[in-house]
């Protein structure tokens, strides 16, 4: 880990009067998971949302490698995935039918798509039920396929709303398997989560928010430390009061 990949400087978002965002300022360094933590309405998902330029701030700006992506959301675009927190699949389409749809979107040539589909087929571990048709598939598994398809071009950036919400035991430890595998490709990880043992297992660094602000940051030690706390739940009830 090394240098800094995003950068977000000051966003501010609101949504007639509720301030959703109230000048978030945060930095991700290159090949790290970070994970955003905070109460329910406290501004996560309407950062990544903004991050994954799909919603413009009010102010404030983010660079991704430099590159502002608030002035020029098209640059980078190409570097990052965008999982949402209730994205769904096409489900009159068989599941590899999907993979397949979605990799040509991405990629430029016939090969790169072979590629991409290769990649999340191993991804999703569906096997032959990619085969059937995704309206025929559980919550899980359609979890699963969304998020083989969000990261199957390997981006820079992978910024994930609740990645494993849903999902039983078996599965969200399969996904977290996953995660750890992308960063050992060096994809930076951005992601939201209330499962507090999924971020001491994954994160190497932690950001707690709550009215759209940044209340405190660090790995899951060092905040453990400064909060005399034996575990990040703790950690969460002495920031949140
Ligand atoms: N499209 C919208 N229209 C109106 N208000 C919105 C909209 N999106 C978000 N908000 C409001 O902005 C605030 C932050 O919402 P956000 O979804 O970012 O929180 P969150 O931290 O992701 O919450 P949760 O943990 O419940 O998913 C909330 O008060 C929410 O009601």
């Amino acid at each position: 880990m090394g240098d800094v990949i995003l950068g977000v400087k000051g966003l501010r978002k609101s949504f007639g009067r509720v301030v959703a965002l109230d000048g978030l300022s945060f930095e991700l360094m290159r090949g790290e998971i970070f994970a955003l933590i905070g109460p329910n309405g406290a501004g996560k998902s309407t950062t990544l949302r903004i991050l994954a330029t799909v919603l413009q701030p009010d102010d404030g700006a983010f660079f991704l490698d430099n590159v502002s992506g608030t002035a020029r959301p098209e640059l980078i675009r190409k570097n990052i995935s965008y999982l949402a927190e209730e994205s769904m699949p096409y489900k009159n389409m068989r599941g590899m039918e999907y993979l397949r749809f979605m990799a040509a979107l991405y990629a430029e040539n016939e090969g790169e798509a072979d590629k991409y589909t290769k990649l999340a087929i191993n991804m999703s571990n569906l096997k032959e039920r990619l085969d059937d048709k995704i309206k025929t598939y559980s919550k899980g598994m359609m979890r699963k396929l969304m998020i083989a398809s969000s990261v199957m071009m390997e981006p820079q950036l992978a910024i994930m709303d609740e990645p494993t919400s849903g999902l039983d035991i078996e599965n969200a430890f399969y996904v977290r398997k996953q995660l750890k595998s992308l960063k050992e490709k060096g994809i930076t990880i951005l992601l939201s989560s209330h499962n507090m043992l999924e971020i001491e297992y994954l994160a190497d660094r932690v950001g707690i928010i709550n009215k759209g602000r940044l209340l405190t940051m660090g790995t899951p030690q060092e905040l453990k430390k400064r909060f005399k706390a034996d575990n990040l739940e703790q950690v969460f009830m002495e920031v949140a009061e």
